[in-house]
């Protein structure tokens, strides 16, 4: 039973990732050990025998499995050697080639999942460096099919493109949600009648769209031909250029994820 250690274990995405994976089996507390900085592991009360250690040269020297859970800037805080390790990544914008200079490592998988994780619900695409055996590939498949949909990829650099476009996970959705509530709360609904009705309308166009077979594309001409009151809202956001903002935060997002955070 290998035993897997995560560096940063206390943090947002960690807990996301894990309580999925604990909860389905794929990982089982007594083969897990986190390490924060601060001592401060919380959300892990109902699995007792998993580790915690503020110690990230005595994690490593028991895991075979290293995941990497730290923002980016802190990386420098961590003097570890992985020769001998799978190490896992989920650090935004630093290379396969930057964490084997960093730590050694020669067996690299690069995964970026999303905030949907908690949810089961991220869309994890992940790279896998030429070391990596089958079966940790297949554990690696196993542990991001927990917490959502993992999609394996070749080529490192389109990583940087899914940070910008699915890393961000409910943050881009967030901002046009929040400008539909703040329209509605203009319009002169309650705030939280507001809320509730636009966390709703994104619920049923999320499950509409995942589960229908109508590309999104599609869904707009079918509202456009109904010549409806959706179509002179479409028209009217089609005429403004809705796409180019969108565009441009994608692209600038990608840029700083080529760019790096450190
Ligand atoms: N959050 C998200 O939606 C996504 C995040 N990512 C990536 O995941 C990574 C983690 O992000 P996130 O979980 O949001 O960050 P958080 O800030 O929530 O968690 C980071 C954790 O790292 C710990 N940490 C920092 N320095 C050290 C250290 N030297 N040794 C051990 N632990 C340390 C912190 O511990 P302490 O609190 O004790 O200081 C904290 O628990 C980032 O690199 C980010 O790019 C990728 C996709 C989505
Ligand atoms: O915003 C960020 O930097 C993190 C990493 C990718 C998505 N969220």
């Amino acid at each position: 039973m290998a035993t897997i250690g995560v560096i940063g274990g206390g943090g947002w995405l960690a807990g996301a990732l894990l309580h999925p994976a604990l909860e389905d089996g794929v990982i089982r507390p007594q083969q897990l050990i986190l390490s924060s900085r601060s001592g401060d592991v919380t959300g892990f009360e109902d699995w007792p025998d998993i580790a915690t250690t503020t110690d990230n040269e005595a994690l490593v020297a028991r895991a075979d499995i290293v995941v990497l859970c730290v923002r980016p800037h802190d990386l420098d805080e961590i003097d570890v050697d992985l020769a001998d390790r799978l190490l896992v990544s989920v650090v935004a914008g630093v290379s396969a080639a930057e964490l084997a200079e960093r730590y050694g490592a020669t067996r690299i998988v690069r995964a970026m999942p999303n905030a949907c994780a908690e949810y089961r619900l991220s869309f994890t695409p992940w790279f896998a460096t030429d070391g990596v055996t089958d079966d940790e590939a297949d554990f690696i498949f196993r542990f991001f099919s927990a917490s959502g949909q993992a999609h394996g990829i070749n080529e490192e650099a389109q990583l940087d493109y899914f940070t910008a476009l699915t890393g961000s996970g409910p943050a881009f959705p967030a901002l046009f949600a929040d400008a539909m509530i703040r329209h509605a709360i203009g319009a002169g609904l309650d705030p939280e009648t507001a809320d509730a009705a636009v966390r709703q309308l994104f619920l049923g166009a999320g499950v509409l769209m995942a589960q229908s077979e109508t590309p999104p594309s599609d869904l707009v001409d079918i509202f456009l031909e109904y010549r409806g009151t959706t179509a002179a809202g479409l028209s009217a956001m089609i005429e403004a250029d809705v796409a180019s903002p969108i565009f441009r935060g994608l692209s600038a997002a990608r840029e700083q994820a080529e760019e790096g955070l450190l």
